[in-house]
């Protein structure tokens, strides 16, 4: 058996925590031969939930679980931690978009930047969850200036299933024949939904819908505004399906995307796709030995070049509402 794996998960006990750890220590995220040590945080608030979902995670007595921590100090919660998946922030209700989360929880990826720098291990893979998610990525890497930037991203993953699964069910095929989706720019209500590029098959699905205001009046709104139509539904946001999205998005970037294929991440811009340098936004990526770069040379029509610049320039407004949280 390999060593184990340090996992660090903030928010621990709250709903999504409790979608995501049990996968987790089931083998769901790195294999069923990998063992893995829950490093698991959470505010003093929530101590007591947080306890009572480690005595859960005892009675599961998973095998490959060598080790649970529950604490309420990020020293010891990121200790060492291979990988950080921060998770803990306040979620949004009805009627809020993600961006008005952004004054309650910037602070609190500010202070995890500063101890992911100083205590995690210098390969550690951070991903940002917490919302607005693509702005928390970034306080994150700019509080951990010894961090490379590649060891940050912001998760779109969800978004980029729920995209898959639309074109799926309008295509009435499975979903997994499905392959090279992107979700562009942020995890909000701006973002873009993009299946031009997507293949089912082999075949190009834009040639088999035929159905331009489907996609337009239906699938990108649909996509865009999911998050809000389950709050509106369950009263709560999405939960074990970001659950099921970070567990994705995790496996993809330390073994790789599956090949003549993608995925959508969100990572920091770097002049692709006219995208200026310095926001995480969703891009197509192909990940490979740990590392994924962003997928070059796909041509973007100019009323999709337009949305992009929309998606950025929301990211620009909320990263000039958090300059005071940067060092
Ligand atoms: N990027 C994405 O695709 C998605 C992001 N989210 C976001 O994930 C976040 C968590 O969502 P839920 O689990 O549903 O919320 P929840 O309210 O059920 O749980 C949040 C947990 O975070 C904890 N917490 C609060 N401040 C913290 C801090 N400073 N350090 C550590 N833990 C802290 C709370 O005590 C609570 O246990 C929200 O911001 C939500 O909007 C949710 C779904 C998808
Ligand atoms: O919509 C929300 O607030 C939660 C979330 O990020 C999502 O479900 O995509």
């Amino acid at each position: 058996m390999p060593s184990p794996i340090r996992i660090a998960i903030t928010g621990a006990a709250g709903q999504i925590g409790y979608s995501l750890l049990f996968r987790i220590a089931a083998g769901d995220m790195l294999g069923n031969d990998q063992p893995v040590i829950l490093q698991l945080h959470d505010i003093p608030e929530s101590e007591d939930k947080l306890q009572g979902v480690v005595m859960e995670l005892q009675d599961c007595a998973f095998p490959l679980l060598s080790g649970t921590i529950a604490s309420t100090d990020p020293m010891q919660s990121f200790n060492q931690a291979d990988i950080a998946i921060l998770v803990g922030a306040r979620p949004r209700a009805k009627g809020m978009e993600r961006k008005d989360l952004l004054t309650a929880n910037g602070e609190i990826f500010s202070a995890q930047g500063r101890v992911l720098n100083q205590v995690a291990k210098r390969e550690v893979k951070v991903l940002v969850v917490g919302n607005p998610a693509n702005t928390n990525t970034y306080i994150t890497m700019r509080n951990a200036p010894d961090l490379s930037p590649s060891n940050f991203s912001a998760m779109l993953r969800l978004d980029h299933n729920r995209a898959l699964s639309q074109a799926a069910m309008k295509l009435e095929q499975p979903v997994g024949n499905i392959k090279k989706m992107i979700v562009w720019g942020n995890h909000s209500s701006t973002q873009l939904p993009d299946l031009t590029h997507a293949e089912i098959n082999g075949q190009r699905i834009i040639d088999l819908i035929h159905d331009a205001p489907w996609i337009e009046n239906y699938f990108i709104p649909t996509v865009q505004d999911r998050g809000a139509a389950v709050i509106e539904a369950r009263g709560l946001s999405s939960a074990a399906s970001a659950a099921n999205a970070i567990i994705n998005h995790m496996r993809d970037w330390i073994f790789g995307t599956k090949e003549n294929d993608w995925t959508t991440m969100g990572v920091l811009s770097d002049g692709s796709y006219g995208v200026p340098e310095g926001v995480f936004f969703g891009f197509p990526v192909i990940c490979q030995d740990g590392l994924c770069r962003i997928v070059q040379g796909l041509e973007i029509t100019p009323s999709y070049q337009d949305k992009l610049n929309i998606t950025y320039q929301e990211l620009l407004e909320e990263q000039n509402a958090i300059r005071h949280l940067l060092p």
